[in-house]
């Protein structure tokens, strides 16, 4: 099953809605992919003994893995990792969430520099690519449960744009030349 995305409009209004295009303009798994997004839907009800999980774990080498709760009794801070995950950043390695619970968006710039959001739900694992403009925000509902994976020892930092000198910046841009 694939995951829905869409193109977002400009306005200004709470983060939390959806932001849909008037005609909506949806995005294929295969646009996901050709900007080195990439998705698995997994039965979350079994993620501590999920074989498909393990499997991807495995051989991507996601070794580490820990979760987060964002909501607002439950993440310290919320407000202001809120305010941070909102903010255009990228990272040097790539993003990899697994959602447990709950619902949230992932936004992405496309090859033109427009949004895309991306709807996360139960079941969903992304990864997103070192060196992508993204931002995060919750939904309505205002609770998310996700597994934060990573190759070898986590490296959180997030550095906002712009962050265009960086080397893995620009191997990003380059990755998608011709894709
Ligand atoms: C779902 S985990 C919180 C978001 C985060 O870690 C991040 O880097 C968002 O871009
Ligand atoms: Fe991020």
């Amino acid at each position: 099953m694939g995951i829905e995305a869409w193109y977002m409009d400009s306005s200004e209004e709470d983060q939390r809605k959806p932001h849909k295009l008037s005609p909506p303009r949806p995005v294929s798994p295969e646009q996901l992919q050709a900007l080195g997004v990439f998705h698995w839907k997994l039965n979350a009800d079994i993620y501590e003994t999920d074989p498909e999980l393990e499997q991807i774990r495995k051989s991507r080498g996601y070794s580490y893995m820990d979760i987060i709760t964002i909501h607002k009794d439950k993440l310290p801070n919320y407000e202001d990792k809120l305010k941070m995950f909102y903010e255009e950043h990228l990272h040097l390695d790539d993003e990899i969430r697994y959602i447990l619970e709950g619902r949230a968006y992932f936004d992405i710039r496309d090859r033109e520099d427009r949004w895309i959001r991306i709807a996360m739900t139960t079941g969903d694992l992304i990864t997103l690519p070192a060196g992508i403009y993204h931002r995060f925000t919750l939904d309505e509902t205002n609770y998310a449960k996700a597994m934060r994976l990573f190759v070898g020892e986590p490296v959180w930092k997030s550095y906002n744009r712009p962050a265009d000198d960086f080397q893995i910046r620009q191997q990003y841009v380059a990755s998608l030349q011709g894709s």
